[in-house]
């Protein structure tokens, strides 16, 4: 469900809890942040509820990443399934129209080096990336030390929730 228009932030404040809920839990799999944003109710705007959302992030823990994680297919291979999850990533993906199988394969390869040695999925914002782009970021991230990597995972991670965010008040 998206809000058009400019009666979408009041459609918002005035849903239950609930629903609120309901609408933000598919942007990221962490129950705290889509609680967190929908606690902030009624907003004045929707710049109100970006900074409310992005503020929401900076208290993810690692065991939150790891738990938003399940909810990300690997990056390059079309996410199954019929929840709002899945729809959002498959959307979030189609633009990477991988045509050349040689990216396919390097993508493939690179996912499974990356998960044998950070223990999770590669995770990358795809929207605004090229395929090309995308093996360039996982070759580079391969090299982060543990520590680097979980940060540049969270970072992934807030710029698609956001970008999800957005997508239900366009601006
Ligand atoms: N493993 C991933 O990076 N997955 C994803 N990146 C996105 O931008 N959407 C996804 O589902």
């Amino acid at each position: 469900m998206t809000f058009e228009g400019s009666g979408s932030l009041s459609r918002f404040n005035a849903l239950s809890e609930f629903e609120a809920v309901a609408l933000l839990r598919p942007l990221v799999n962490i129950p705290s942040w889509a609680k967190t944003v929908s606690d902030g109710r009624p907003y004045a705007s929707v710049e109100d509820v970006l900074r409310r959302a992005e503020a929401a992030c900076e208290n993810w823990q690692p065991e939150d990443i790891t738990q938003a994680l399940s909810a990300h297919p690997r990056i390059g291979e079309r996410a199954s399934g019929a929840s709002k999850e899945a729809q959002l990533s498959r959307g979030e993906q189609a633009t990477l129209n991988i045509s050349q199988q040689a990216v396919i394969d390097a993508l493939h390869d690179g996912n499974l080096r990356y998960e044998q040695r950070f223990g999770r999925v590669f995770l990358i914002r795809a929207k605004g990336r090229s395929s090309e782009e995308i093996l360039d970021n996982l070759q580079r991230r391969l090299q982060n030390s543990p520590d680097a990597e979980d940060q540049e995972t969270a970072q992934q991670l807030k710029e698609i929730t956001l970008l999800r965010l957005k997508e239900i008040f366009p601006l």
